[in-house]
């Protein structure tokens, strides 16, 4: 599928289920890779980015068995001298196994997209001067080898929470007991405390002040059996499906108490429920970006964005991605520093959009599609990163799609 034409289309009331959280799968996988025994997984996403994964920890020695809804993982971590990882287009994979790899003393090379090698690893590259491990970036691959020592870490947390996950999955493992101090505000924390989460129930002891995490070493992660829940950042296309066309939606499989930072959506919606123009922090959030700025094209208004410039550094520039293709729709989008401007209006119909490569501008433009005639997304492949059902969702709510190409 290279593109996808859309049509203006009625929206039906029914219920769905989600993919599960790519980010628990994510974590759940690496945690039980990590422990001695065998241990179960339930519902593990199936998408590109967590076969990514799999496919890495593969080549570390880990072994998979998929009997229906259940992953059996059979760990046998081992690093083979000069390994090569290809974390393809996923940011998590590649910073959640710097950390792990740099344990041991073997050279391992990372590779992946051109974009995906272009996202910042300044917080790797700043440790490897002040712990002497060796971190070497090119274009097209990175080159690590450890080992790292246990100790205390100082990082600046306003980047990526990734690089912050990467470490508390990997210092319990070292011989010593290590601190990590976040300077600055954390960003993304939510997605922090969804990996204490894992590690909890990998057995993994962590405390926490403020800014600091206390990590004893010499820990051992612990086999578990586990079911992911339902990914809010998937269902966020679709609650803002339902809310343009003004109807009710259930999805079957989301907890209700979910720390996933994109459970926010349903707080954000609900802001907007007077279909008025009004204000959100990315900071929290990043990947709601793309869906809220869809949305509040269609408010009554200009709705304000802020802290939104580490969407510059995802899968795409999302904030020119979004802007760019706002401006195909007949929509204003003004950019500054670290915010942005959409004021509502009507979409322009027979348009030519690009995805820009990154599933969430490609579900994003797809979601106001349905309110407009006729338009043609491209890159519209992209969706395999996280929701490879997401146009077989649409089509069960009645939104008239074609797949092109
Ligand atoms: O840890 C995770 O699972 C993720 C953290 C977030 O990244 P940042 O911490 O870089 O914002 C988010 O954007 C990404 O899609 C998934
Ligand atoms: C940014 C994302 O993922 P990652 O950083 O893992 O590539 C995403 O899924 O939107």
């Amino acid at each position: 599928m290279k593109s996808v034409r859309i049509y203006q289309s009625t929206i039906q009331t029914i219920s769905l289920k989600m993919p599960t959280s790519k980010s628990y799968g994510h974590r759940s996988l690496i945690a039980a890779s990590l422990s001695k025994e065998v241990s179960t997984i339930q519902n593990l996403p199936n998408n590109q980015d967590i076969q990514t994964t799999m496919a890495c920890l593969k080549k570390l020695g880990v072994s998979f068995r998929q009997e229906g809804s259940q992953t059996t993982i059979y760990p046998k971590w081992k690093i083979q001298n000069s390994v090569v990882l290809d974390c393809h287009e996923s940011g998590s994979t590649l910073r959640f196994l710097i950390p792990l790899v740099l344990i041991g003393d073997r050279i391992v090379k990372f590779q992946g997209t051109k974009r995906l090698l272009e996202r910042p690893q300044t917080i790797y590259e700043f440790l490897a001067r002040e712990k002497e491990f060796f971190f070497e970036k090119t274009a097209h691959s990175i080159f690590v080898k450890g080992p790292i020592q246990a100790g205390h870490f100082v990082v600046d947390g306003t980047i990526s929470s990734q690089f912050i996950t990467g470490l508390l999955l990997a210092l319990p493992l070292l011989k010593g007991d290590s601190t990590l101090e976040i300077q600055g505000e954390l960003v993304s924390k939510d997605y922090v405390e969804i990996t204490l989460d894992v590690l909890c129930l990998a057995g993994i002891r962590i405390e926490r002040t403020n800014h600091l995490f206390m990590i004893p070493g010499n820990q051992h992660y612990q086999a578990f059996k586990y079911e992911v829940e339902g990914d809010y950042s998937s269902a966020a296309f679709l609650y803002a499906l339902a809310f343009l066309h003004r109807k009710e939606l259930s999805i079957e499989n989301l907890n209700s108490f979910s720390k996933q930072a994109d459970f926010k959506i349903l707080a954000f919606l609900e802001q907007v429920k007077n279909r008025k123009a009004s204000s959100f922090d990315l900071e929290g959030c990043p990947d709601l970006g793309p869906i809220l700025m869809a949305v509040s094209s269609q408010l009554e208004g200009t709705s304000h964005f802020v802290n939104i410039k580490r969407l510059r550094f995802k899968e795409s520039d999302r904030i020119e991605a979004m802007r760019e293709e706002l401006k195909k729709l007949g929509i204003e989008m003004k950019v500054g520093e670290n915010e942005a401007f959409i004021t509502g209006g009507k979409l322009r119909p027979n348009q030519i959009l690009s995805g820009h490569h990154d599933h969430r501008i490609v579900m994003a433009l797809s979601v106001l599609a349905t309110l407009t005639k006729n338009t043609v997304i491209e890159g519209a492949n992209a969706i395999q990163k996280s929701y490879p059902n997401f146009f077989e969702d649409l089509k069960k709510l009645g939104v008239r799609v074609e797949e092109e190409g």
